[in-house]
């Protein structure tokens, strides 16, 4: 039955119906099924996004929902095929007013880079809001049919227009940039680091700490061809060599993104790899391997005189991200990747 209030038969056709939300599934623990090799074990992607949504009663009275399979991966599998797949058919369903939101079923180890990645190229006042579990739908006390239900209310709530891409776990709604996984099992694995959340949510409410139209969206274009630019991470440790560094350069790397120690420090001898990387005309990114608090310019390393650019707060994932989407959109000098960088996309 309709809430009571909401329908009448004076109210335009607009006003009662449903919101109409599509959910595009790509796998991970959210579509897990149990395996028997241990008492935790399962298989990502085993379960359809149609089957998600049959699991969790109440759904159908929030919206009107609709299932594409986009894939059916876990997300340590997530790839530029499957992210300019998104981005297109979200495009796709904005442009042609197919859907009032978007919801996208993933799996949580890389789903902070999906969203930033779909913040970072979409363009629409409608909400696309990401969602996954920790635990798949067998388990006991299972996350999956409450994070989806609370995923499916927000995309359909007013409240969410002009917010940009959105993460829903355990009651909490992240934005994109802040928010990543911080433990490899909780339920309350995924915070919003260096920020609060967004807001929360639960099956009666949806809050929003501050209002909306403040996210700035979709500053790049998406790339033409489906393969985003070559930019590996490199993790920094103790009596660290050259030598990945000098591997990345000889194997075409556009760009290196370094999870430092500290201020995004490393060894001397990875330092001077660094410098043959810039002459080489490779952005080179300074992040940090700790996982909060922002890495400044200038500070051990003379940034300005090495051609080096810092990743402030953005963990070295999502360094990688908007380095390719800057290199791929053609800016490559450090000065402007740098401004980029500063920018709160
Ligand atoms: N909790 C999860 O979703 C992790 C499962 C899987 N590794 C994935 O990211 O898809």
């Amino acid at each position: 039955a309709e809430p009571a209030g909401s329908t009448s038969a004076a109210s335009p056709e607009s006003a009662t119906a449903k919101p109409r939300i599509i959910i595009l599934a790509t796998g991970g623990t959210i579509s897990g099924a149990a395996d028997a090799r241990s008492a935790i074990g399962y298989n990502s992607g085993e379960v359809s996004g149609q089957q998600l949504v049959q699991g969790v009663p109440g759904i159908e009275k929030l919206a009107t929902v609709k299932s594409e399979q986009i894939s059916n991966i876990g997300s340590q599998d997530m790839n530029d095929k499957v992210w300019f797949s998104l981005a297109r058919r979200i495009t796709q369903i904005f442009e042609g007013n197919e859907a009032d939101g978007v919801v996208i079923t993933h799996g949580t180890d890389t789903m902070e880079e999906t969203a930033f990645f779909l913040h970072n190229v979409l363009d629409s006042a409608k909400p696309v809001v990401l969602v996954g579990s920790m635990r798949p739908g067998g388990a006991l006390s299972a996350d999956g049919p409450r994070n989806l239900y609370e995923a499916i209310q927000l995309a359909a709530s007013p409240q969410a227009k002009a917010r940009g891409v959105m993460v829903v776990m355990n009651d909490t709604i992240h934005t994109p940039r802040w928010v990543t996984k911080t433990n490899v099992t909780s339920v309350q694995s995924f915070q919003s680091l260096n920020a609060s959340p967004a807001g929360y949510v639960d099956p009666a409410s949806v809050r929003f700490l501050a209002p909306a139209g403040q996210v700035v969206q979709a500053p790049f274009a998406l790339p033409k061809d489906d393969q985003l630019p070559r930019v590996p991470i490199i993790y920094a440790h103790s009596n660290m060599d050259a030598s990945q560094i000098d591997h990345a350069i000889e194997n075409n790397a556009r760009g290196i993104v370094i999870a430092g120690v500290g201020d995004g420090n490393v060894s001397k001898p990875a330092m001077q790899a660094m410098l043959r990387a810039v002459q080489k005309g490779i952005v080179v990114i300074r992040a940090t391997r700790v996982p909060s608090g922002f890495v400044n310019r200038n500070v051990e390393v003379d940034d300005d005189k090495s051609g080096f650019v810092v990743a402030y707060d953005l963990n070295p994932q999502k360094a990688r991200v908007l380095t390719q989407l800057l290199i791929a959109n053609g800016v490559t000098a450090a000065d402007k990747v740098q401004q980029a960088f500063a920018a709160t996309y």
